[in-house]
């Protein structure tokens, strides 16, 4: 990768060898090997058996969790939050893994709503859960630093699963929740 960043660095009309260059294909193979690091990632190793008996059935919700990825299309950031709700069968999924499977997809490249399902069904095989809900609200760099250059519009992507997409008081209860917390 460090080569193909030298050579577009030159094909953009710069010179790789000055001296604020010279490392910089280093840096930026990393930067882009660690942005994309999803794919080395596998959903079992993130969970680690974190999966904890409990008798509750009520819907679990976490917000906000921050999602950095980037779009397939022009391979520029996509950056907003991640809301992810499910109502478990028996057993939760412990805390931290609901961002880290987050990552595991967000750390890839991507459209928004392929991610927001991904997710979801995540969740859903992992858990075991009766229903998954995930929206996603982000900004898109490719609609704001180029093309269009909207810089004011969020797209809101969401993914219903199971109970979450049979029962409209399941959807108000996680919508409800939402704003409770905002
Ligand atoms: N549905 C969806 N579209 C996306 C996402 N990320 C980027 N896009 C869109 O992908 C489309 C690609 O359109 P093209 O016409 O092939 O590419 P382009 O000429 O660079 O398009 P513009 O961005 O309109 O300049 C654009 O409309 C982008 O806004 C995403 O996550 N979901
Ligand atoms: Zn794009």
């Amino acid at each position: 990768m460090e080569e193909q960043w030298a050579s577009i660095i030159k094909q953009i009309g710069e010179d790789p060898s000055r001296p604020g260059l010279v490392d910089t294909p280093k840096r930026a193979a990393a930067a882009f090997a660690f942005l994309t690091r999803g794919y080395t990632q596998s959903v079992d190793e993130v969970v680690n058996d974190a999966l904890f008996p409990s008798d509750s059935s009520e819907m679990v919700l976490v917000q906000n969790v921050e999602l950095y990825s980037l779009c397939e299309h022009h391979l520029l950031p996509f950056i907003g939050r991640c809301h992810v709700a499910y109502i478990p069968t028996g057993r939760v999924l412990g805390l931290s893994k609901v961002a880290r499977l987050v990552d595991v997809f967000a750390r890839r490249l991507q459209i928004q709503e392929s991610l927001t399902t991904q997710i979801a069904e995540t969740i859903m095989d992992v858990t075991g859960a009766e229903g998954v809900g995930v929206i996603i609200e982000a900004r898109h760099m490719c609609m704001m630093m180029r093309g269009v250059e909207k810089q004011n519009s969020v797209m809101k992507t969401s993914a219903m699963l199971g109970s979450f997409r049979s029962s409209q008081a399941t959807r108000d209860e996680f919508l409800q929740l939402l704003k409770l917390q905002s």
